[in-house]
């Protein structure tokens, strides 16, 4: 699991330099020293946002899923306050299971007595009023058969 230590903001603006180089994305602290050789957008700029959130100059870039999942590897931290989506080896998120049953509650039908007397009555009126009806038309019909 990736490193959950919080750090703030002016924590990680001192690791700004090409030997000792973090930033932000996404909120996730990254130490991508060891990438900025690697990098094939060159370390450049990298070194341009080092210390800071690179949040919009990463996206604006339009790094491709495989860069997305890149990310993951150098995570050494959160940044403090921020909300980091949970992801699986694939970089897919991951929705929390708790989460998801709130989001479930929603449609749960509530075991309510006062519910399921509505659904009796629903059911029941509309079988009496045929049952009426049809008992009429039998003795009715019955009584214009001229023999
Ligand atoms: C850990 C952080 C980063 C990772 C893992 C990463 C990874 C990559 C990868 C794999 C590529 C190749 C193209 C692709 O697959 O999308 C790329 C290209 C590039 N990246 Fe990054 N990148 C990171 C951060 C940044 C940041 C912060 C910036 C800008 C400030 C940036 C700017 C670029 C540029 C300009 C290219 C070249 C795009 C092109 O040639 O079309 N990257 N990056």
């Amino acid at each position: 699991m990736a490193n959950q230590r919080a750090f703030t903001l002016s924590q990680i603006s001192q690791h700004k330099s090409n030997k000792n180089c973090w930033l932000v994305i996404n909120g996730r602290v990254l130490d991508v020293t060891k990438f900025l050789e690697e990098h094939p957008g060159g370390e450049e700029v990298i070194l341009e946002v080092a210390g800071k959130d690179a949040t919009m100059e990463f996206d604006a870039i339009g790094h491709s899923k495989a860069a997305q999942s890149l990310v993951l590897k150098y995570q050494v931290g959160v940044l403090e306050g921020a909300t980091v989506e949970k992801v699986d080896d694939d970089n897919n998120v991951v929705v929390e299971k708790e989460s998801k049953s709130k989001e479930m509650s929603a449609f749960v039908i509530k075991d309510d007595p006062s519910s399921k007397t509505a659904t009796f009555l629903e059911f029941f009126i509309p079988v009496v009023f045929a049952c009426v009806y049809f008992g009429y038309r039998v003795i009715t019909v019955g009584d214009a058969v001229d023999y």
